[in-house]
Order: C-alpha cells, then sequence, then structure tokens
C-alpha cells in the first residue's frame, strides 16, 4: 500500500472551485479547511485531475447529437452516443467540472448553496413548508456530473412495482424484468459475494461498493430496527426490499463516483464526445416540427448548434420541462402568457410535477460531540481513502417500510439518518469539540409515494430566470398521514433496549403554530409536518412519460417528445411516478435506455450492455484486468 501525502497537483488543472474552505460556515474553518483542501487536490486517487475531461471551447457548429445537461443521466447519454465512432456528440453542461472536495464522500451537501447549485425555491406552499414562507429549497447541482456529485451516494433502484406500474400505464418495455437489466448494465458491483448475482452484475461503469467505514451507532440503529421487528438486509435493491441496511454507494474504493466520473472520464480521449462546460442551453430549435439543434449561452454570448440527428433533453426534473416551454412546447395558453411563440402545444409539460416529502426528528445523545473530521481521519484519507472521510457517516444507513396504508409488498416510508458526518472542522485537533451540548443524530421518514402533484411555470420568457416552482405538497392528505406513520416508527427506533445507552432526548422543540395539539401527538405531528416540510431531493415527473392517448404525457415509451421529431427527454422528470426509494440509479438507467432507444432507432445494434468499447491498447490491456472477475474466475 503507498502513502503518499505530497502537496501540489499530479496534472496542470484550470482552478477547480468551490474549495473546502468555502463550503463550511465561517471564517474560523479557514486555515484548516484550506489544508485539507489543498491536500485533496494533490492526491490523485480523489481528485483525478489526470483523469478529468477536456472541454471544447468553442463548441463547433455541426453534430448528430446535441445533449443538454451532463447529470446523473444526461452523462449516460452522451457517453453512450460516443461509443459509435461515426457520431459526433455534444454535450452541453451548464455548470463547471466537479470540484475535488466533493470527492471526498463526508462532504456530502456541503457544495450545495455555493454556484455549482441552481439553489431552487417551491413558492406559494399553501400545506407544506410554511414555517419557511410557503418556499420550501430544492438544491440541484450545476456542474458535470449533476446532482450526482451532491447526492448522498445511495445506490437504491426503487421497487419492482414502481416499475411495473409504469408499464401498466402504458409503457410498453419498462416493467421491472425490463429495467433491471439497464441497471445491471451500468454496474460493477464489487460485493456480488455479499448481494449476489441475480440483480447484480460486474463490469459495468458505475462502481457500487460500501463505504469503507461506518460509525459504530449505526450497528445498534441496525438492532434497533431488529429489536422492532424490522428485517436487517444485505440488499435492498434484490428479494427483499423491505427492511434496514447500510446502503450501497456509488463511489469507489473510498472516492465518490458521479455520473461524469463513471461515464464520462474513461472516454475523455474521444474525438467524437465533445463536452462544453458553462454553457447554457437557452432553447431548442425546432424547424417543422423537428429538433434541429439548439441554442445555448456561454461565455457572454448566445450560440448555436445544429444537430443532425436528435437533440435530447436531461437537465433535470426542473430544467428539462423549463428548457422545452421555453422551446415553446408546452401548454399554449402559459406560453402565450410569457410571449413564446407555440411550435408543440403539449399540456403536461411542467405538470405532474412531484417529490418525496419528509420530516426531520433530532435527538442528543451522550456522546462527546467533537468534530468527526481531525487530523488524523484526514491523514487516513489522504492516505488511504479510509476512515470516517470515506463515508457519509450515519447517512448510509437506510429502512424502507410499509405503513398501513399500503400493501407488504409494496412499502411508502423510507427512514434516511443523520449524524457522524466527518465534514468542517476548525483546527484539526482529535477530541475538539464543538460546543457543550450531547452531540446530534437525526432520523428523516419520508413518504416515499406521494400523491400530492404540483407544476413549473416559466416566469418569463428569459431563459436565464429561474422558473416557478410549486411542489403543492402534502396537498393530499394521504400524504401526510403516511408520514405521521414514518415518524412514530422513528420514534418508536429511539425507544429501543439497544438504543437505551445513548440517552436520546428529543430536540424537536413544540412548535408555536402547533400548540392547539399534545405535543408528540399524532394531531400534532401532523401539524408540524405542515410547518417544517422536509422537502427531500427526489424531484421527478414533470415530463411524464405515456402514451399518446394520455393528453398529459410529454414523452413516449421512447422517450420522444409526443409532437415533435428528433426530440426526447431522458432524465428524472420523465418518472410517470417517482420510484419508492432514491433516484440517481433509476436516473441513470433511464439515461442507458434512452442511448439504447437512440442506438435502435439510427440502425445501430445497442450493444452497450456488452462491455465498453476499447479505444487503444492501454485500454485493452486495463479492460483485460478490470474483467476477470478474480473472485470467480469468469470472464
Ligand atoms: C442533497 C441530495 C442528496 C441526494 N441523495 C441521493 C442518494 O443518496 N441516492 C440517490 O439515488 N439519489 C440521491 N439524490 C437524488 C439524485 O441525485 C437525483 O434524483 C438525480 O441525480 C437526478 O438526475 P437527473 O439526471 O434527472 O438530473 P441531474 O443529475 O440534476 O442533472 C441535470 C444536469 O443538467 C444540467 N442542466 C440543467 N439545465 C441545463 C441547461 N439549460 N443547459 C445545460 N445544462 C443544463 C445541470 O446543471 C445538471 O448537471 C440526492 C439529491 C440531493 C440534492
Amino acid at each position: 500500500m503507498s502513502y503518499n501525502l505530497s502537496v501540489g497537483p499530479a496534472c496542470p488543472e484550470p482552478y477547480l472551485g468551490p474549495s473546502l474552505a468555502q463550503v463550511c460556515p465561517g471564517s474560523q474553518f479557514l486555515t484548516f479547511m484550506t489544508i485539507l483542501d489543498t491536500l485533496v487536490r494533490s492526491q490523485d486517487r480523489v481528485s483525478q485531475l489526470c483523469e478529468r475531461v477536456k472541454q471544447t471551447d468553442p463548441p463547433e457548429y455541426y453534430y448528430d447529437f446535441i445533449v443538454v445537461g451532463g447529470g446523473s443521466a444526461g452523462a449516460v447519454v452522451a457517453s453512450r452516443l460516443s461509443d459509435i465512432p461515426e457520431w459526433k456528440v455534444l454535450l452541453l453542461e451548464a455548470g463547471p467540472d466537479e470540484p475535488p472536495g466533493a470527492e471526498v464522500p463526508s462532504m456530502v451537501a456541503m457544495f450545495l448553496g455555493t454556484d455549482i447549485d441552481w439553489q431552487y425555491q417551491t413558492t406559494n406552499e399553501m400545506n407544506a413548508c410554511l414555517s419557511t414562507g410557503g418556499s420550501c429549497s430544492w438544491p440541484r447541482g450545476k456542474n458535470l456530473g449533476g446532482t450526482s456529485v451532491h447526492n448522498g451516494m445511495m445506490y437504491m433502484r426503487g421497487h419492482a412495482k414502481d416499475f411495473d406500474n409504469w408499464a401498466a400505464m402504458g409503457n410498453t418495455g419498462w416493467n421491472w424484468r425490463d429495467v433491471l437489466q439497464y441497471f445491471m448494465c451500468s454496474e460493477n458491483n464489487t460485493e456480488t459475494k455479499r448481494v449476489g448475482r441475480k440483480y447484480h452484475s460486474t463490469g459495468g461503469l458505475l462502481n457500487v461498493e460500501r463505504f469503507p467505514w461506518k460509525p459504530a451507532l449505526a450497528d445498534d440503529i441496525l438492532a434497533a430496527a431488529a429489536e422492532r421487528g424490522y428485517p436487517i438486509s444485505e440488499d435492498l435493491n434484490g428479494d427483499q426490499f423491505t427492511g434496514f441496511t447500510v446502503a450501497q454507494s456509488t463511489s469507489k474504493n473510498g472516492v465518490r463516483m458521479s455520473s461524469a466520473a463513471a461515464f464520462l472520464r474513461p472516454y475523455r480521449q474521444r474525438r467524437n464526445l465533445q463536452i462544453a462546460l458553462n454553457a447554457t442551453a437557452t432553447k431548442i430549435i425546432v424547424e417543422n416540427q423537428r429538433a434541429v439543434g439548439v441554442q445555448y449561452y456561454q461565455d457572454g454570448e448566445l450560440r448555436v448548434a445544429r444537430a443532425a440527428k436528435e437533440v435530447i433533453a436531461s437537465g433535470g426534473a426542473v430544467n428539462s420541462p423549463q428548457l422545452l416551454l421555453l422551446s415553446g412546447i408546452g401548454p399554449k395558453e402559459h406560453l402565450r402568457a410569457v410571449n413564446v411563440t407555440v411550435v408543440n402545444d403539449l399540456p403536461g409539460v411542467g405538470e405532474n410535477l412531484h417529490n418525496h416529502v419528509s420530516y426531520t426528528l433530532s435527538w442528543t445523545i451522550n456522546q462527546p460531540n467533537v468534530y468527526d473530521l481531525n487530523w488524523a481521519a484526514a491523514t487516513e484519507y489522504i492516505a488511504f481513502q479510509k476512515g470516517p472521510m470515506s463515508s457519509t457517516g450515519l447517512a448510509q444507513l437506510t429502512g424502507i417500510l410499509p405503513s398501513i396504508y399500503t400493501t407488504p409488498d409494496h412499502p411508502d416510508i423510507q427512514v434516511f439518518f443523520g449524524g457522524y458526518q466527518a465534514a468542517c472542522a476548525t483546527t484539526g485537533e482529535v477530541g475538539a469539540t464543538m460546543n457543550g451540548d450531547g452531540r446530534s443524530i437525526s432520523m428523516s421518514p419520508t413518504n416515499i409515494q406521494p400523491r400530492s402533484k404540483g407544476s413549473l411555470r416559466l416566469a418569463s420568457n428569459n431563459p436565464l430566470e429561474k422558473p416557478i416552482i410549486w411542489a403543492n405538497y402534502l396537498s393530499d392528505p394521504m400524504d401526510v398521514a403516511i408520514l405521521v406513520e414514518g415518524i412514530e416508527v422513528a420514534l418508536s427506533l429511539a425507544n429501543t433496549t439497544a438504543m437505551a445507552k445513548y440517552n436520546m432526548t428529543l430536540s424537536n422543540r413544540p412548535l408555536q403554530a402547533c400548540s392547539r395539539f399534545p405535543f408528540v401527538s399524532k394531531d400534532y405531528w401532523s401539524c408540524a409536518v405542515r410547518q417544517d416540510t422536509g422537502p427531500e431531493n427526489h424531484q421527478a415527473g414533470s415530463c411524464k412519460m405515456g402514451p399518446a392517448t394520455d393528453p398529459m404525457a410529454v414523452v413516449d415509451d421512447q422517450l420522444r417528445v409526443h409532437g415533435t421529431r428528433n426530440l426526447r427527454v431522458a432524465d428524472a422528470s420523465i418518472m410517470p411516478q417517482v420510484t419508492s426509494s432514491n433516484t440517481a440509479a433509476p436516473a441513470m438507467m433511464i439515461g442507458e435506455r434512452a442511448a439504447a432507444f437512440i442506438k435502435s432507432d439510427w440502425g445501430v445494434n445497442p450493444t452497450q450492455c456488452s462491455r465498453p468499447t476499447i479505444d487503444n491498447s492501454l485500454d485493452l490491456l486495463l479492460w483485460g484486468i478490470k474483467y476477470i472477475d478474480w473472485d470467480q474466475a469468469i470472464w
């Protein structure tokens, strides 16, 4: 094992900001976090500065395909289309490449609120987010890799019934059996001995593993769940979807693996894959009901690129409908109201917008309130990519279970956990304390089968203005009832023999706005969830997939936009109903599917689920080493 703490980037790089010092709140973090950021940048196994893609600036004018958005889904689409050497692909990404600090798992979500977050807010919530004026935050990644650069890396696919339901809505080819092969196509699961091969595979571009470290308290929480009668599972993506687990993650040897790292970096040498950063698509150009190019804003000017074959919108559940609307594709009354010329009256664009919704309970426990990040943790991570920085702390735990409002075989509650995150520290001194209070941990029960649906509209025809987002959270009373059940589950976990040694004390204080109800009663929680709503980050549905007979469908089951040729949408927005767990792996699966549909439509055998294309002799050698399964001696 090598021990490399040398300072100084291995490869020349432009500054990839923000730094770790900038993402911790307040100047007291400056010195230690600045040194840490320098060390992270200097360790190529973490920062991967030598493997980064090179951007094309300025892009050319003619391409075969233009993919808008290099996020979870878009990076997959661009990667897979560029498998075909004769196809010239442009990937337009509104943000820059990902900062090295974001590759550190413990820094999860720390870069939200900076320039690489779209920083969306919902508005006009009448039934939720009331303590923040009817508005909740919707962070979204604005960088290559999209939200996969900021997410908790939890590798969850959703329940088989989620996909079977999509198929039952008229989407042929999207049932669980159909989509499973595309999940497996992406996957290089390094734990097939633990999770088996029935639902998992090796040899794909996306590494799936478990973080090398977890806090000891994680095992006590699993014991608490077992005490309450919930199954403890090795794999909630297998035969058993219900239960509690330490989830697998999209990371490699303790380093985050974003969609850009997985799907774009291996092909940085491809000349037919051009990537434009800081390039915001402002309009899809449609001529004679056919998408022919994209107008985009880059380096202070409006530019145009033409697509001889197709345009694929992969901007995510907020930006893809926004881009369609800006292009004149959407409900005609709304488009006219904001002075956008109607090119395709498609009423479903921006409708059916929905998201999981949660409520966070916090406790203090009788453990010292020390910074989890210190010099020992930093040294271990920079040298070996192990220890507290190689994980998300308690956030790697999750549980999925059914409320009384669903059938046991289609659970509607997911519990997320928080605490023990080695993110910010002032001195790096081992044992330095934050304050005299006890350490804090949290549980966030989440309704993963929301019924409430909102919508998205343009605020104006200015493409750089944020759209108006209305989540319409908790408008369906059943969404509140499910959430309250989840809260009771979380409270019951705290009240177990397994957790008794921590002397857990609930930190949530009675809310004035809910004082008419006894604290900790069901009625109280029904009120509290509307006040302190947890907005969650699994937005979906705003360019819904469905047959042409459904007037609110935006794309068909091959992800083609109804009524506009040569235009597809591929990201979380196409989900007719959000999957019932985290959404990054499903978004990547959608990207895989989109590329396969496109290849098939243009007369190419969609070979992406066989082994990746070998670009040169070095790749050939690496391919040979990588795809021998040494454990089982199977190629
Ligand atoms: C804090 C947080 C934690 C999460 N944790 C998890 C987790 O642990 N596991 C999990 O599975 N999911 C998690 N998620 C959710 C998951 O990451 C997202 O659902 C998923 O990444 C969405 O993928 P997407 O392709 O639809 O959009 P994105 O990944 O958001 O990609 C959209 C991309 O398009 C770009 N773009 C948008 N508009 C334009 C434009 N006009 N021009 C050019 N580019 C544009 C954006 O900048 C972005 O790069 C989390 C999300 C957040 C915010």
